[in-house]
């Protein structure tokens, strides 16, 4: 298939590209600067000079703490941008697949959050995100949303990289131990989108493989224990591990509010979009390979 992804060097693009080479799918991706996907005359041209057969939607405002004072750059790549994706997909026939995040709920669940749960960001970026889920899917039906959560891989901003360096900085690390969620390597994420295509492309609108979908990494974990694991790994590769202290969000304090359950219940990727959750273990293992190929073992 001829398939547009809009995005080209961030996490999930990174990842994407040479999957849908190596299935056999022609891909053309764009970002700034050759494209801004906020531009409704530049997303028309796209479609009208690619001729899309399919969508993948890697691109989104991604900066947390700066998006509570960046609103409207926020709200323009998060919402608008995947409304004007919906509606020339929609005039196209094609359909979407694209990304949102567990920032959506606010974290007062007790238990993890199904896909029935009511959405109430605590922050802009989770409400930017939440508008471009609803936007898509109100201009084109056959999308697929895959909401997902803390988001790592060898490639660009993330938290595997944010710690390994301040890791080989600092003697101590202090990471929040009362935020709960899974981390989802982004490997596993394009791999997911690349197995969907093919059923996108023979489903109607109505078929239960449209519609948002949580997906993540197993098992749930905290911001800590997930930190604990990448010291772990790094320190099996030579890196010396810093002393981590289990702290509250209360002691680390952000520009924006973070859910303090972020937990995502993935049963409905298992059972209908036949994606079992990926051990984010042995992606973590995979991307410190790739992260700390030659240090010392
Ligand atoms: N990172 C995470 O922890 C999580 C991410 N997600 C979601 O997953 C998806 C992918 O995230 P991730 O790969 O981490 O994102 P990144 O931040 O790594 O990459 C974002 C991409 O979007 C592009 N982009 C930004 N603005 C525009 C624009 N106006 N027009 C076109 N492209 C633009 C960027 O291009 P450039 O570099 O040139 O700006 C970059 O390629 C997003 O929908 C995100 O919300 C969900 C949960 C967690
Ligand atoms: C660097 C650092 C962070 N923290 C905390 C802050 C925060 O609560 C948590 C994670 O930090 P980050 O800055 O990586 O988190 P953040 O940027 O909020 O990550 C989020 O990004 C967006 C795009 C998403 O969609 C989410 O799923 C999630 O991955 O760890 C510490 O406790 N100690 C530290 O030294
Ligand atoms: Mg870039």
């Amino acid at each position: 298939m001829r398939v547009l992804v809009i995005g080209r060097t961030g996490q999930i693009a990174t990842e994407l590209l040479p999957r849908l080479a190596a299935a056999g799918h022609e891909a053309v991706a764009l970002e700034p600067p050759e494209f801004d996907l906020t531009d409704a005359g530049q997303v028309a041209a796209a479609f009208a000079r690619h001729r899309p057969e399919a969508v993948v939607n890697c691109a989104a405002y991604t900066a947390v703490d700066r998006a509570e004072e960046e609103r409207d750059l926020a709200f323009a790549v998060n919402a608008t941008g995947p409304r004007l994706l919906g509606e020339a997909a929609a005039e196209a026939g094609v359909p979407v697949v694209h990304y949102s995040t567990d920032y959506v709920f606010d974290g007062s669940k007790a238990a993890p959050y199904t896909e029935a749960d009511p959405p109430n960001p605590v922050g802009v970026y989770g409400a930017s995100k939440l508008a471009g889920e609803q936007a898509l899917h109100a201009a084109q039906p056959r999308s697929v949303t895959l909401r997902t959560a803390w988001v790592c891989s060898p490639h660009g901003n993330n938290f595997v990289k944010t710690m390994l360096r301040f890791g080989r900085e600092r003697p101590e690390m202090r990471v929040v131990a009362d935020q709960h969620g899974a981390p989802t390597f982004a490997a596993d994420l394009a791999a997911a989108a690349v197995a969907l295509l093919p059923r996108l492309a023979a489903a109607s609108a109505g078929d239960p493989v449209f519609g948002v979908t949580h997906l993540t990494g197993m098992p749930y974990t905290t911001w800590h224990g997930f930190a604990e694991a990448i010291f772990a790994g790094a320190a099996r590769r030579g890196q010396t591990a810093p002393q981590l202290t289990a702290i509250t969000t209360a002691e680390y304090p952000t520009k924006a509010r973070r859910p303090a359950n972020s937990r995502l219940d993935c049963t409905r990727a298992a059972r209908v979009l036949g994606l079992p959750p990926q051990d984010w273990r042995a992606g973590l293992e995979r991307c410190l390979d790739a992260l700390m190929k030659g240090s010392a073992a």
